[in-house]
């Protein structure tokens, strides 16, 4: 879903030529989503409920990212949104919460077919491999999504013509024509008012082309009421808040018919009843959210994908694309008679040199380069930590390796590894306690439970960054907590003095399990290592709640594994000077790499 591709609106002049289409059948009637049971871990989207006599279970978790537009392949911006929501679906999956977690590609428009031309490749080749390169990206960050939807599927063409059709009986939907400026890369025509000089696109500073279509266009007018209202009835539509007032801000200004077709463009979902005209892009791909939930090869309808997963729990963006999702989408929906989404939350930029990344602008970050080299954890903790989720932020490599080794190396895994290390040198690498003993009366355990619970809300909030900080003052808590009890002198003087430090080994090691589970929505593979030092199994880690961060899961005797770096700190080097580039400077250029991930 491009940034810079948007719906048209209706200009006054409109009005002379717009002929209303005249439609027979009543407004559509609201389509009722059919009850879930409830199931532990990955999408169990296909099962349903009829034949159970069972009550009716709680609706699912839907939550989704945008649907990549295959104009280039993935950048950093596409994969901090991915990694963000990878994070709260599994957040919601340790409160064994059903979840359906979407994300896929927008594959239709202008902008495809000639990128798809320009490498000598059909439009349908072309959408293949790019979409492709975001599976593999999303697998290399240890993304677990339940949907991954195209806009070429067949069973997404099903919808949208089913959805149009819908929209169609409500009668929001008029021909009429349009003349203007219209910039090809953004795919939508431009107001002159905000256009430079040479009536250049401010985003692609390239001149605008004068064209005349005859279109349909979508009654946005006729929901201004109706979102009001819907803003007023949940505030909580639009986050975070200052997302809402920009949001209020449109709304107050006063909505215009916006264009959903294209008569120029013939890749595309053709129109039904005109198939010399395509449906527009950002018409056909905000449908994905509901065909995602479709199974493959099944008779797709639209009534199916609402009885699948319907209304999305959440939809997770970049501000970029706010207008789509929080005005025009809900607006489609209503007019459809499909409920509308719980909540939009639209998050910042990453930038670079203060610029937005984006695959227009080809200012973008490598983020396969990024986990070649420090590996999944390293990436998904460093963005979601340092750049404050709803707020813009930029990349520096200096800043990413001071954090990722100051947080994940030092303060978690040099805590766990001296703890273990400790634990086989003075008890045999064994648990001499129960950990709820060993904490009795001890007010460091209710410190950590208070961090939890913190943590928790944080994450049910949306604060990502929060989440991680507050994680990691469990660590800082852990580590402090070790330098003052000095467990490896009070081993040396023995009787009580070296139970009791038996016992602060104990405390640690379950606060390290704790730390695991807490993390582990936005580390997960750390997470596991942590785990499985700790002498659990991949399967007991894979099955884990947030419940589980109750203190007193540890018991005595247990064995834990000999202690092994569960993050491997970031080295730089410094490489020989370049003879032939004297701007380095004295000593060369930094370059940082990991000493080697380690494997669980
Ligand atoms: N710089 C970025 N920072 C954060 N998220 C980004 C960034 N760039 C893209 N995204 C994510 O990708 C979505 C837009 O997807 P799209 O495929 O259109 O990428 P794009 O790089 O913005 O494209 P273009 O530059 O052509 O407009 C955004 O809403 C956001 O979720
Ligand atoms: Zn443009």
């Amino acid at each position: 879903m491009a940034a810079g591709r948007a719906f048209f609106c209706a200009p006054s002049s409109i009005g002379a030529t717009a002929r209303r289409l005249a439609f027979a059948s009543p407004p559509a009637r609201p389509l009722a989503s059919a009850p879930h049971r409830r199931v532990r871990g990955r999408c169990c989207a296909s099962i349903s409920s009829s034949s159970d006599a069972s009550p009716p279970a709680p609706p699912p978790y839907v939550l989704t990212t945008p649907l990549y537009y295959v104009n280039a392949p993935p950048h950093m911006g596409s994969a901090y949104t991915t990694i963000a929501a990878d994070a709260v679906a599994r957040f919601q999956r340790l409160l064994e919460k059903r979840v359906i977690f979407i994300t896929g590609t927008d594959e239709h428009g202008e902008k495809i077919a000639t990128s798809a031309e320009a490498s000598g490749r059909n439009p349908k080749e072309h959408c293949d491999i790019i979409s492709n390169s975001y599976k593999m990206l999303w697998a290399d960050l240890d993304i677990e999504y339940d949907k991954f939807i195209r806009t070429t599927d067949p069973k997404h063409e099903a919808v949208v013509n089913d959805f149009y059709s819908r929209v169609l009986s409500s009668g929001d939907i008029y021909r009429a024509d349009y003349e203007g400026l219209y910039c090809v890369s953004c795919e939508e025509y431009k107001d002159e008012k905000e256009l430079g000089e040479n009536n250049c696109c401010p985003v692609h500073l390239k001149p605008c082309v004068p064209r005349k279509e005859d279109n349909y266009f979508f009654a946005l007018s006729k929901y201004q009421h109706k979102l009001e209202e819907l803003l007023t009835s949940n505030p909580n539509f639009v986050r975070p808040s200052h997302r809402l007032h920009e949001v209020e801000g449109w709304i107050k200004s006063g909505l215009r018919d916006f264009s959903i077709s294209r008569a120029s463009v013939e890749w595309g979902i053709p129109v039904p009843n005109d198939t010399k005209q395509t449906i527009y892009v950002w018409f056909d791909a905000l449908l994905g959210y509901l065909s995602a939930s479709l199974d493959d090869g099944e008779q797709a309808s639209l009534q199916q994908a609402v009885d699948r997963g319907w209304p999305a729990s959440l939809h997770l963006i970049g501000k970029d694309i706010l207008r789509f999702h929080a005005i025009y989408w809900p607006a489609m929906l209503m007019s459809a008679g499909i409920s509308v989404p719980d909540a939009v939350f639209g998050h910042g930029f990453l930038t670079k040199d203060g610029m937005k990344m984006g695959k227009s602008l080809g200012n973008t970050l490598e983020p396969k380069d990024l986990v070649g080299r420090f590996g999944a954890d390293a990436v998904r903790y460093f963005f979601l930590r340092e750049v404050e989720f709803g707020n813009d932020g930029d990349y520096s490599e200096e800043r990413f390796i001071n954090t990722v080794n100051a947080h994940l190396a030092n303060t978690i895994g040099n805590l766990l590894n001296r703890t273990l290390g400790l634990l086989k040198k003075n008890c045999n690498s064994t648990l001499a306690f129960d950990s709820i003993a060993a904490a009795d009366g001890n007010s460091f355990k209710n410190n950590v439970e208070n961090l939890v619970d913190k943590a928790k809300g944080h994450y049910e909030n949306l604060s990502l960054t929060s989440a991680c900080e507050t994680v990691l003052e469990i660590g800082n808590l852990g580590n402090l907590y070790i330098d003052e009890q000095a467990p490896w002198s009070c081993f040396k003087q023995g009787g009580e003095i070296a139970e009791k430090a038996a016992k602060d080994l104990v405390i640690i090691l379950e606060t390290m399990r704790i730390i695991a589970i807490a993390l582990s929505p936005i580390t997960p593979s750390l997470s596991l290592r942590i785990y499985t030092q700790l002498g659990f199994t991949e399967d007991q880690f894979r099955t884990l709640r947030w419940d589980d961060t109750k203190w007193g899961a540890l018991k005595a005797g247990q064995a834990m594994m000999d202690p092994k770096p569960i993050f491997a700190k970031i080295e730089t080097e410094v490489e020989e000077k370049d003879q032939a580039s004297p701007k380095e400077g004295k000593g060369g250029k930094k370059k940082a790499r990991s000493k080697g991930l380690v494997e669980a």
